[in-house]
């Protein structure tokens, strides 16, 4: 198995090209069951979850096609590829394949929408709490589904195709609105979603089912009021920035020092993180190629931050953050409120001379003037990469085990890295 090795200590410099977002990706190819037409997507990152879903998508008829590879073009950077569900041949997604990524369950919507039917395994995902699918259930059986679990499977069933309705969500939920989202485009008359996810993916894949002729508004807000139509078209869409792999980044230069300007990504994507960033005395300035992060000698002062629904601070930045936070000058509390169990990070941190105390649902910080390398592992891709960064700033080497984590997620991470003056390489076994 692959892990990453570091020899923390240099600062960053240079250029970083922020890609596609993969949770914005995710949806997007999942929408291209609504059509018997092609979606083509640009910007498409080459990660494996993005792999695992082609997959899937395969297994349900759809042709996968990516557009224009030159010779010699590495394999790995991001792609337009066209999708064309022309024929469903099967509306089952199986345990083998979705067990390994949550967002294939998201199938579930298009397929019932398009098909009258679709039997989808309980999905897996990273391990950061129990992650129910209630809200889905709740949601389909207010467009008129039937839906039965038995053995491990969701049986959805509208024969007569669905309804149009309202449904308030009790929780905010992005892959449930993004389910929501789809199935109302077929479905018979308008559907109101309140307490709707405004994440800037959810407003990407609004964006790209409006050009397929589907009929939304509102997306970005928390009411969506979709206007089902009998049918959607291609379209050609491209992917937005990837926020998380921005705030990322962004996150490694505060904590290494150094000046560097994430290429193609902006601001408006992540402004609460940016926000405690720039508390932490981080310079940060959004220019015309992409936002410029800097942090030249300096104390990185300790803050407090609370994860939230957009547009509040991004849980799949909490661990990033903390590592950040475990060199500050000070003590920091830093707050989870999306998953229960998002903490893995903590005590593969403390390897590295981390001082982290939990208590509940809060972790408080105190910052250490100096890290040191050690062998960690983490169990979810976030935590993978905080791992990474902190990694960066401590002295000596650390070794970063189970790298697939960082695989589902971020594209070229050592490439990028290396290209900006810090020492990461990938041992393969
Ligand atoms: C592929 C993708 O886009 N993943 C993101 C998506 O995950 P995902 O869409 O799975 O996250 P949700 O927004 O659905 O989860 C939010 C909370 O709602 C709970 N919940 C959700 C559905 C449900 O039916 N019942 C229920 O109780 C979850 O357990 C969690 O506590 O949003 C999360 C929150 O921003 C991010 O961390 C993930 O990176
Ligand atoms: C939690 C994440 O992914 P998933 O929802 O696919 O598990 C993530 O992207 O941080």
């Amino acid at each position: 198995m692959d892990r990453i090795r570091i020899v923390g200590g240099n600062p960053l410099n240079g250029v970083i090209p922020i890609s596609g977002a993969k949770n914005a990706a995710l949806p997007l190819m999942i929408a291209s069951l609504l059509t018997d037409d092609t979606l083509t997507l640009e910007n498409l990152p080459h990660l494996a979850d993005v792999e695992q879903l082609q997959r899937i998508l395969g297994n349900h008829g759809v042709d996968i096609a990516v557009v224009g590879r030159r010779e010699r073009q590495d394999t790995a950077y991001a792609r337009t590829v066209h999708f064309t569900a022309r024929t469903i041949v099967d509306t089952t997604a199986p345990y083998e394949l979705v067990s390994k990524m949550r967002a294939s369950f998201w199938v579930i919507g298009p397929l019932l929408a398009r098909m009258g039917v679709a039997k989808v395994s309980l999905p897996g995902g990273c391990a950061i709490g129990t992650r129910p699918v209630d809200l889905f259930i709740d949601g389909l059986r207010h467009l008129g589904a039937e839906i039965n679990i038995e053995n491990g499977y969701v049986d959805a069933r509208a024969p007569k195709g669905l309804i149009g309705g309202r449904y308030v969500f009790p929780k905010v939920s992005v892959g449930a609105t993004h389910v929501m989202l789809m199935a109302a485009t077929l479905a018979k008359g308008q559907t109101v979603i309140e307490n709707a996810a405004r994440e800037p993916e959810v407003v990407d894949l609004a964006n790209c089912l409006i050009a397929m002729g589907a009929k939304i508004s509102g997306a970005g807000t928390s009411t969506i009021t979709i206007d089902g139509v009998t049918s959607l078209s291609g379209a050609r869409h491209r992917v937005l920035p990837d926020r998380i792999e921005t705030g990322t980044y962004a996150m490694a230069v505060a904590m290494t020092g150094g000046d560097v300007l994430l290429e193609n990504t902006s601001s408006s994507l992540l402004e609460n993180a940016l926000l405690a960033l720039r508390r932490t005395g981080t310079e940060i300035t959004q220019e015309e190629g992409g936002i410029r992060v800097r942090r030249n000698g300096g104390d990185i002062l300790p803050v407090d931050v609370t994860t939230d629904p957009f547009p509040g601070f991004p849980t799949d930045l909490q661990a990033q953050f903390m590592a950040l936070m475990s060199r500050a000058s000070g003590v920091s509390h830093i707050t989870e409120t999306i998953f229960e169990n998002r903490f893995m990070h903590v005590q593969e941190l403390a390897r590295l001379g981390a001082n982290i105390s939990l208590s509940g649902q809060t972790a408080t910080v105190t910052g250490v003037p100096t890290l040191r390398g050690a062998p960690v592992m983490a169990t979810d891709l976030r935590a993978s990469v905080s791992l990474v960064i902190a990694g960066l700033a401590a002295e000596g080497e650390t070794v970063v085990n189970r790298v697939y984590h960082l695989d589902r997620g971020f594209e070229r991470l050592e490439e990028k890295l290396t290209n900006c003056g810090a020492v990461v390489e990938r041992v393969s076994e």
